[in-house]
């Protein structure tokens, strides 16, 4: 029957935390959450982002896309490194797997066409910030959801600043702490954010965007 074949593809299995990251989202633009990777993969993900600015891999950030990208000290002062999933080291892909899987129950779930994804590597030394702004381009709208990993460790102190503040429309603006495998997600056309300026010690961070495209 035609209506069992559509439930088969549709069927899937529930997942708790995935629920709850969706209905934050639908309800404030925004999920908080401090178990989305294990500790493991938040602890080698650390290693590797420490490595790559050790050897100066890093490149400051631009502002715009590919198309119109410009070095704004003046706006963001993190430096990056784009992860390219064909060359993912072991790590990384376990990384990737888990963002595949919860793009895959966005799909599945709430129909977002979910079909690409950029991540990059990013230090914010001391001094450093981001100003307020969204996360897409005047040239481009394929960025929908976006997604920060922080890899800082365990003797991160909140008085180091670069809290991440989100200003969701009608509620209250939220400050978060940048903590070891903190989770953020939101929606990356709709809700101002800002990262303020790291007053101590270097602030590290995975961040990327769920695309359609
Ligand atoms: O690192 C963060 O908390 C947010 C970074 C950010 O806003 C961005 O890279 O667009
Ligand atoms: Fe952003």
């Amino acid at each position: 029957m035609r209506t069992e074949r559509l439930t088969d593809a549709l069927s899937y299995e529930e997942h708790p935390l995935y629920e709850r990251i969706i209905s934050d989202i639908l309800d404030q633009g925004y999920s908080i959450c401090d178990s989305f990777f294990e500790e493991p993969t938040v602890n080698s993900l650390r290693e590797d982002i420490k490595t790559l600015y050790r050897h100066s891999e890093l490149k400051k950030a631009g502002i715009g896309n590919k198309l119109n990208e410009s070095v704004e000290k003046s706006i963001r002062g993190d430096y990056i490194q784009w992860i390219d999933e064909q060359k993912a080291n072991a790590v990384e892909k376990g990384f990737f797997d888990k963002i595949n899987a919860f793009k895959n129950y966005l799909n599945k779930t709430c129909f977002m066409g979910l079909l690409h994804q950029e991540f990059h590597y990013a230090v914010y030394p001391k001094g450093t910030f981001y100003k307020k702004h969204i996360d897409t381009f005047q040239n481009d709208d394929r960025r929908k959801l976006s997604l920060v990993c922080y890899l800082n460790d365990d003797s991160w102190k909140t008085s180091n600043g670069g809290e991440l503040v989100l200003y969701p429309e009608g509620l209250p603006e939220v400050v978060v702490h940048p903590l070891p495998g903190r989770v953020v997600i939101f929606e990356s056309q709709r809700l101002e954010h800002e990262v303020k300026e790291v007053i101590q010690d270097k602030r590290l961070s995975i961040t990327g965007w769920l695309k359609t495209r």
